[in-house]
């Protein structure tokens, strides 16, 4: 019987020829992310303090300071002036800080990589899933456990396959395809289970489309998300010198515990609404809400390719008077190659907000904070209440394309028409 690439990662990372969903395996890990929330203030450098113990190898371990950084209070400053200490005691070499979220810097630094096993004190670890690495979200106890012995245990998942096949109409992005996945299944239809997206739809896609689908598994309660890597991974690793990995594939008779197939020319624009992931309808249904705020950002919809869809759309347009565009690039990298081709100039001339790359205002922590009876629609990947601010504001989840289309009209629109 075959097996998932989930089910060949964790067999490679448990020194075993097989394993099946069910089992417990003690995971060889090959990097270990902790961000500036979860990571070293959360105790764990104290606890290696009182246990004596270091850090099983510190080349594996990367410390990235993005849902503070930059600090909007003391408390923040103090949490990165810690970490930035904690990082320079220890040693750890690989250290970012207000270059952007984790997810987005894990990848363009090249740690995740395909048939590798990357564990991050963040939920959305799984985005790594896009490069075929198998990334998951943990805690900081585990964290600890991971930082002194470089293993974790985990119950092997099951795997469901989803399959998307045909061309995207021009409007419809990676974001509604995920958006409508996770309306089908429900934001608990993937617990503790992988979602391995493949076809065509998804192997036409860029890689900064494809960390979108698996950015938000996690929305859907999954362990993580993957795709088989192909000439798109390969080619972008061999152009930032990584090519030290061994890319695994799942087997023609893996076994999945759910198969769906969708043709994405019968997908319209998807939005979330409040409040929750799965709250999923196509656009129509929400089209003429008075929006307050827009914003492009974040690890699911910030990056370069999300912002040149905005600017199609925005080019010689302006923002609706009322509302606000804030754009926050994913990285100081997508920020540079926004800005040098021009298309920053272009959100700006529409009147966005350009926002320092971090976390945010996707979490209402620093900055886009919405105030009671406002409301944003977001290329993010949460619409919990309170998420971005007051808990009497709403968040609408939805692509960039849409999110821009929106901030032009002041209202829900439906992107279709603008290209
Ligand atoms: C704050 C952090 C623990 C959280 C996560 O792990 O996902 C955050 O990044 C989020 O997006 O809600
Ligand atoms: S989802 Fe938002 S808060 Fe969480 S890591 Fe991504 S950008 Fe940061």
């Amino acid at each position: 019987m075959g097996m998932t690439m989930a089910e060949k990662i964790l067999a490679r990372h448990a020194g075993k020829t097989r394993v099946s969903p069910g089992e417990i395996v003690m995971a060889r890990v090959d990097c270990a992310m902790m961000d500036d929330i979860l990571g070293p203030r959360v105790q764990i450098a104290d606890e290696l303090k009182r246990l004596g113990a270091s850090i099983w190898d510190r080349q594996k371990v990367v410390v990235i300071s993005d849902h503070y950084s930059p600090a909007a209070n003391v408390k923040q400053a103090e949490i990165l002036a810690f970490t930035r200490r904690w990082v320079q005691e220890v040693g750890i070499e690989h250290f970012y800080e207000g270059q952007g979220p984790c997810h987005q810097i894990l990848a363009e630094k090249g740690f995740s990589l395909p048939g590798t096993l990357l564990v991050g004190t963040d939920s959305h670890t799984c985005t790594a899933g896009a490069f075929g690495c198998f990334g998951t979200g943990i805690g900081s106890t585990e964290m600890l456990g991971v930082l002194v012995t470089g293993q974790i245990w985990l119950r092997v998942p099951e795997s469901i396959k989803i399959n998307w096949n045909g061309n995207l109409p021009e409007g419809i992005m990676a974001k509604d395809v995920v958006l409508k996945t996770i309306g089908d299944i429900g934001h608990a239809g993937a617990t503790y289970k992988v979602m391995e997206f493949a076809g065509g739809t998804i192997r036409q896609m860029p890689l900064d489309e494809r960390m979108c689908l698996t950015n938000m598994a996690v929305e859907a309660g999954a362990k993580t998300g993957l795709i088989e890597p192909d000439d798109k991974v390969f080619d972008f690793l061999e152009a930032i010198g990584r090519t030290n990995y061994e890319p695994v594939f799942s087997d023609p008779e893996a076994v999945y515990s759910q198969i769906l197939h969708y043709r994405a020319e019968d997908l319209n624009p998807q939005v979330a609404c409040p409040h929750e992931v799965d709250n999923v309808r196509d656009v129509s249904e929400a089209a003429g809400l008075r929006i307050d705020q827009a914003y492009l950002g974040s690890c699911t919809g910030g990056r370069f390719h999300d912002l040149v869809v905005a600017a199609r759309i925005l080019k010689e347009r302006r923002v609706a008077p009322h509302t606000r565009l804030l754009v926050s690039p994913a990285s100081r990298e997508t920020w540079l190659k926004a800005s040098r081709s021009g298309i920053l100039d272009i959100l700006v001339e529409a009147g966005a907000i350009i926002l320092a790359p971090g976390c945010g205002a996707c979490l209402g922590l620093h900055s886009g904070i919405l105030s009671a009876g406002e409301r944003c629609i977001s290329a993010t990947n949460r619409n919990f209440i309170g998420r971005m601010g007051s808990k009497e504001a709403e968040v609408y989840l939805a692509s960039p394309a849409t999110v821009a289309a929106s901030a032009v009209e002041g209202r829900i629109v439906d992107p279709r028409h603008y290209l």
